[in-house]
């Protein structure tokens, strides 16, 4: 089944075009790695996906529905893309808290939750009384992507989930993103310039130029080099 569906997605502004992806699916499962240099429509697509921008034409479905059409889609979607999706006037705890009331997780889920997290958070997120605002931006990122997984998402969307973290919390964030899906089987989605990162995670990488579909990769052995060749231009 699959649990993305795209068909004939055309967003442009003014009169560029942005992206044009006439189909793409998404099975149940998979790990699917966005590429592209910047500005080739990756954050656009995904705020598509996630009916944050909507489209001249044609439709994203999710488990077959339209995300404009249905607000179902939310109760199993974790995503975080950047700053804008946290509230920033809370301290990390109380956004955590506030995220896990309206998921309803227990406080004994939420606690067990950011236990798991302490080697990411690396002592500088909880029980600091600092608001997010005032946090590095890799912090920022941290808290985003801990509270988008935290809700046990079916599906995940990260933009740039590496961008912005220091390598050992690179490592574990990339371990932790290979271990949920394995564990849990959800289907997940990033976007990333890190060719290393996104090839270890990903068992599929699309390359997007200009808004298009140019490459629909299956990883393998070769793809971190066929990449690296195909961006040394
Ligand atoms: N709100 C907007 N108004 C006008 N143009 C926009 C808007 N949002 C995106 N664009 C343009 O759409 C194109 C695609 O941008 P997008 O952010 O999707 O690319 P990207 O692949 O995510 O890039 P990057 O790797 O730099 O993050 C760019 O040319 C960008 O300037």
């Amino acid at each position: 089944m699959n649990f993305i569906e795209i068909n004939n997605l055309k967003k442009a502004y003014k009169l560029t075009e942005v992206v044009n992806i006439p189909h793409l699916a998404i099975p149940v499962g998979e790990s699917f790695g966005l590429v592209g240099n910047n500005g080739a429509g990756k954050t656009t697509l995904f705020r598509m996906i996630l009916d944050l921008t909507r489209p001249n034409y044609g439709e994203v479905t999710s488990k077959g529905i339209d995300v404009r059409q249905s607000e179902e889609w939310k109760s199993y979607t974790g995503s975080y893309l950047d700053e804008g999706f946290v509230i920033d006037f809370l301290t990390p705890d109380e956004y955590f808290h506030f995220i896990g009331d309206i998921n309803h997780l227990s406080k004994g889920d939420i606690n067990e939750f950011l236990d798991a997290f302490a080697e990411v958070f690396n002592n500088e997120i909880i029980g600091k009384k600092k608001y997010i605002r005032d946090l590095s931006k890799g912090n920022q990122k941290k808290v985003g992507i801990a509270a988008a997984l935290m809700v046990n998402p079916e599906i995940i969307l990260l933009d740039e989930p590496f961008a912005n973290l220091d390598p050992s919390t690179q490592i574990r964030l990339k371990k932790y993103l290979i271990e949920i899906k394995q564990q849990k089987q959800v289907t997940l989605l990033i976007s990333s310039h890190d060719l290393n990162h996104v090839t270890e995670v990903c068992e599929r990488i699309v390359v997007l130029e200009k808004g298009e579909i140019i490459h629909d990769i299956r990883t393998s052995q070769n793809t971190l080099r066929a990449l690296e060749e195909h961006f040394a231009v």
